[in-house]
Parts: structure tokens; sequence; C-alpha cells
């Protein structure tokens, strides 16, 4: 049987919410957005092993929040690094078994685990790298330096890029080791010249960047109530 790690990289400040703490401790109608983050990928069945990477002095913090949504799947908390990718890398030190390595935003908290089961269901059918993605749902222009509109982009062939992103973990581990910057883990494995697959994404696994976004998240999560439970 694969062994199937999840990296959850939680260690960003989310300056872009502006709350003052960072992003995945957060509170998120009663819940931080790592609490409802582990939910997702857990409820999903097909995970081994689960590492948190989180900011230093959140260390104590996260061991408690694992602690409480822990189950039969080992959960390990490691230090991150000053950009997304630092964080992930940590992460990868910390899943040296794994067959399989997922990474998952801890920003993207409302994820289904249908969509975790599908990337590594993918990954596991022999993809070595796959995203869920979107289709664009609005027109794209591209603008000059003084935002003139050059043109309008054919959105056919853009998707927008969500996580968990899953990937064999040797071409994830070459990926990292060969480059340092890139917005996701899938563009440095591009980089390699590993094809990249895609599977439907889903509307909820949107990640929480603005006030805004928190504001969605609070709708859904209130559409997901059973009818009635909220009245006790
Ligand atoms: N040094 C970093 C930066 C980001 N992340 C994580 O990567 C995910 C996506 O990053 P993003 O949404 O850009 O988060 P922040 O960097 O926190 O946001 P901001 O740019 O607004 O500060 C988040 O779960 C975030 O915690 C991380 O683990 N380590
Ligand atoms: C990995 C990612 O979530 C894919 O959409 C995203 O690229 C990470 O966040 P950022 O806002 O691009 O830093």
């Amino acid at each position: 049987m694969a062994y199937v790690a999840a990296l959850v990289p939680a260690a960003g400040m989310g300056l872009r919410l502006g709350e003052n703490l960072p992003k995945a401790f957060v509170d998120l109608s009663g819940r931080t957005l790592l609490d409802r983050a582990l939910d997702g990928l857990l409820a999903s069945g097909a995970l081994s092993q689960v590492v948190v990477v989180v900011p230093g002095p959140l260390v104590d913090r996260t061991r408690e929040i694992c602690a409480r949504v822990a189950g039969d799947v080992p959960i390990d908390v490691v230090v991150g690094g000053a950009e997304r990718a630092d964080s992930v890398r940590a992460g990868l030190r910390a899943v040296d078994r794994a067959d399989v390595v997922l990474v998952h935003d801890a920003a993207r908290c409302l994820t289904p685990p249908e969509t975790v089961a599908r990337v590594v269901d993918a990954v596991l059918a022999g993809s070595p790298a796959v995203v869920p993605v979107l289709p664009v749902v609005d027109t794209m222009k591209s603008v000059d330096a003084d935002g003139v509109v050059t043109g309008t982009v054919d959105r056919a062939s853009l998707r927008s890029v969500q996580t968990p992103q899953g990937f064999d973990a040797d071409v994830l581990r070459r990926a990292h080791a060969a480059a340092d910057h890139a917005t996701d883990d899938a563009g440095l494995v591009e980089r390699l010249g590993v094809p990249v697959t895609t599977v439907p994404g889903h509307p909820e696994a949107f990640k929480i960047t603005t006030p805004m976004d928190l504001v969605l998240a609070r709708a859904v999560l209130a559409a997901r109530q059973p009818v009635g439970s909220e009245s006790g």
C-alpha cells in the first residue's frame, strides 16, 4: 500500500488578510483555518501522515490543535521558512518514507475531502504531478506598465490552480532541489520537464487571502450547517 504524506504550509504571515496573526491561526466561525484544513485532509481517508509547517513561536499552539483533530493518522509539526517554498522544503525533510506527497495550503481550509481523494487517486494511477483546477470565469486582459490594455487573453486554455497538489515524492524532491522560487509546487515540477496533469477542483477550495474571502468562508460554513442545527 502506498504511503501518502500531506504537507500543510501554514507558516505565512497573512499580511493581506490583515488580522495581526499568522493566517492559519485566525478564527473562522469558532475554529482556526488550520483546524478546518486538517479536518478536510483527514476526512479524505487517503493519508498515512500529515506534516504541518508553522512559524516557530506557534509550534506549541499547533501541537494543541493537532491533538484535538488527531485520529489514526500521525501529525508532525515543523518550523517553516521565509517563503512558501522554504516551508514546503522544511516539510519535505520530515516525510522520508513517502511514496506520494500532497502539498495543501492551510489557507484553502474549506477544501472538500473528495477533492483531496481525487488528487491522491490521480497520482496513484500514475500521474507524477497533479493539480486541481477550475476554469477562469472572468474576461482576461494583458496590460502594459501603465495599465493600458495590450490584448484580450483567450481564457479557454487558462485554469485557476488550487491545492492540494499531489506528487510522486521523488519528483517533488527533485523539483525543490533544482529551483528556489515558484508560486506553487507544480511550477517547480514543470521546470523539470515532468508533465503536470489536472483534475477538477472545487469552488470551496478557494484560498483565504483577503478580508472578503473570510466573509465568503463564513457564508460557506453557514450553508453547510444542517437545517435547524443552529437552534440547539
Ligand atoms: N513563508 C510561508 C508563506 C506562506 N506559507 C503558507 O502558504 C499558503 C499560501 O500562502 P498565502 O496565502 O500567500 O499566505 P501568506 O503568505 O500568509 O499571505 P500574505 O502574502 O498575505 O502574507 C498559506 O497556507 C501560508 O500559511 C507558508 O507556509 N510559509
Ligand atoms: C499554491 C497556490 O495556492 C496555488 O494557487 C498559490 O499559488 C499559493 O499562494 P500565492 O498567493 O501564490 O503565494
